[in-house]
């Protein structure tokens, strides 16, 4: 099963020179995501975790069905001044602009294993944000996972030491 055959590319969007990967159309046949869903759970199995938290907000669809599946919590990492509660925050650039992700000063027990989720690897700007969020919390980040990752962007080189799975791959 090729989860690429399901995800629609556009090009020039949101700006030109991006080539955007759309997994609304993957979201849109139920088998197929929840073949997808089913796939990163048996790739995550080993990893001994207490917590998915996942980045607002196509991190949602991807890390809160797999936390439903493995019967663990969900955290939401949110952009800026959307979580009600305490909060801590950190700046960073994406492949398309800039922005700003927050998470609830009491969503992580420290020393909990949290796995990091998200539809799609870029820059990595956005995970390793993520990353540093959970571990000023006290999260032990025992890995990321994702559904495309994109290459020629080496959004790993911004996760050393850290493991990235990913279902699909694009060069750019
Ligand atoms: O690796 P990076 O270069 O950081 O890019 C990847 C991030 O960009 C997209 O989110 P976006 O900020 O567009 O927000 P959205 O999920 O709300 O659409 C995507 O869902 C990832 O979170
Ligand atoms: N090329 C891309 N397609 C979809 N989402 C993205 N987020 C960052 N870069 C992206």
């Amino acid at each position: 099963m090729d989860f690429k055959d399901y995800i629609r590319v556009i090009p020039d969007f949101p700006q030109p020179g991006i080539s955007f990967k759309d997994i609304t159309t993957l979201l849109n046949d139920g088998e197929k995501y929840r073949l997808a869903i089913d796939e990163l759970k048996r790739r995550v199995a080993d990893l001994k975790i207490d917590l998915i938290a996942g980045p607002e907000a196509r991190g949602f669809v991807v890390g809160a069905p797999l936390a439903y599946a493995l019967g663990v919590g969900f955290v939401p990492i949110r952009k800026s001044g959307k979580l009600p509660y305490e909060t801590i925050e950190a700046g960073y650039d994406l492949e398309y602009g800039k922005d700003k992700l927050a998470m609830h000063k009491d969503a992580i027990k420290p020393g909990q294993n949290v796995l990091i989720a998200d539809d799609l690897l870029a820059t990595g700007g956005t995970i390793s944000t993520s990353v540093n969020l959970v571990r000023q919390l006290g999260g032990n980040v025992v890995g990321t996972a994702f559904l495309i990752e994109l290459g020629e962007l080496n959004g790993r080189a911004k996760l050393p030491g850290i493991e990235v799975i990913s279902l699909v791959h694009y060069d750019f």
